[in-house]
C-alpha cells in the first residue's frame, strides 16, 4: 500500500515504455523518445486535479461554456536529466514558466551538490512540477523541494520515472503535502546509491555521455 501522496502508474503503456528505458540495448535517441512518452502520460496523471475557471467561448455555431487553467504553473527540471522531461510537459502546458535547478550527485558521498539556481523572488508560481527521471536516495528531491518551499511555492508536484522504495519512503514521509507521480518503484539501491534494477545513469543515457 502506497502513501496517499505517492502515485505509481500500473498501466500497460507505462510498463511497455519503462521496459524500453531499462533495456541496455536502447540507444540514446530511443531512450529520449521513451522519456518523452512516459513524461506525457505521467503529466496527465499529475495534473488530474488542477484548478480551472470558467470561460465562455464562441464556436462557429453558438456560445459554449469552457474552462481554463487558473494557476500560474512552473516546470522545474533538475539538471541534467530532468531536461529530457521538459518538452512533453510544455506541450501540454505551453504557458508554463521553466525554472532550472542544477544539481549533481557527488560520486563519493551520493549527496546532491548545487551548481545553478536563478529563482527570482518576484516570480513565484502557484504550482511547480519538479521533473527528474530518477529518485534514488531522494537527496536531490529533498534539496529541490526545500528550495521551492523557501521560494514560496505552495503546490509542489514531483514527476519521476523510476524511484527506489527507500527514496519514496523518505520523501513521502518528509513531504506529506507534495505529490509524487512515478512510473515504477524499484526495490533496491546498490552500494553506489544507484537504483536496481533501474536503468543506469539517466543523464548519461539521455545525452549519450556514457
Ligand atoms: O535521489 P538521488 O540519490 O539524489 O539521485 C537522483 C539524482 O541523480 C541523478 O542526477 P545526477 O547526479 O546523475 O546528475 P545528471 O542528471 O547531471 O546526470 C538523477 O537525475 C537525480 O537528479
Ligand atoms: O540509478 C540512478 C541513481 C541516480 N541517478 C541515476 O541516473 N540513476
Ligand atoms: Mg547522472
Amino acid at each position: 500500500m502506497l502513501p496517499d501522496n505517492i502515485r505509481c502508474l500500473a498501466h500497460p503503456l507505462v510498463q511497455h515504455h519503462v521496459a524500453i528505458l531499462r533495456d541496455q540495448a536502447t540507444d540514446a535517441s530511443q531512450f529520449r523518445d521513451a522519456v518523452r512518452r512516459l513524461s506525457t502520460v505521467l503529466c496527465v496523471e499529475a495534473t488530474r486535479d488542477l484548478s480551472v475557471t470558467r470561460r465562455t467561448v464562441q464556436t462557429p455555431l453558438s456560445d459554449c461554456e469552457g474552462q481554463q487553467l487558473s494557476q500560474s504553473i512552473a516546470i522545474v527540471p533538475i539538471l541534467r536529466a530532468g531536461l529530457g522531461m521538459v518538452d512533453p510537459l510544455l506541450d501540454l502546458i505551453p504557458q508554463a514558466a521553466v525554472w532550472h535547478l542544477g544539481l549533481y550527485r557527488s560520486e563519493e558521498t551520493a549527496q546532491p551538490v548545487g551548481y545553478y539556481d536563478k529563482l527570482e523572488s518576484g516570480s513565484v508560481p502557484d504550482l511547480a512540477f519538479v521533473v527528474d527521471p530518477m529518485l534514488a536516495t531522494g537527496g536531490s528531491i529533498d534539496l529541490t523541494v526545500r528550495r521551492l518551499q523557501d521560494w514560496g511555492v505552495r503546490d509542489i508536484r514531483v514527476i519521476a520515472l523510476i524511484a527506489s522504495q527507500a527514496g519514496v519512503d523518505r520523501v513521502a514521509e518528509d513531504f506529506a503535502d507534495v505529490s509524487f507521480t512515478i512510473a515504477a518503484i524499484d526495490p533496491e539501491l546498490n552500494d553506489q546509491a544507484y537504483i536496481v534494477p533501474g536503468l543506469g545513469d539517466a543523464g548519461d543515457r539521455i545525452f549519450n555521455t556514457q
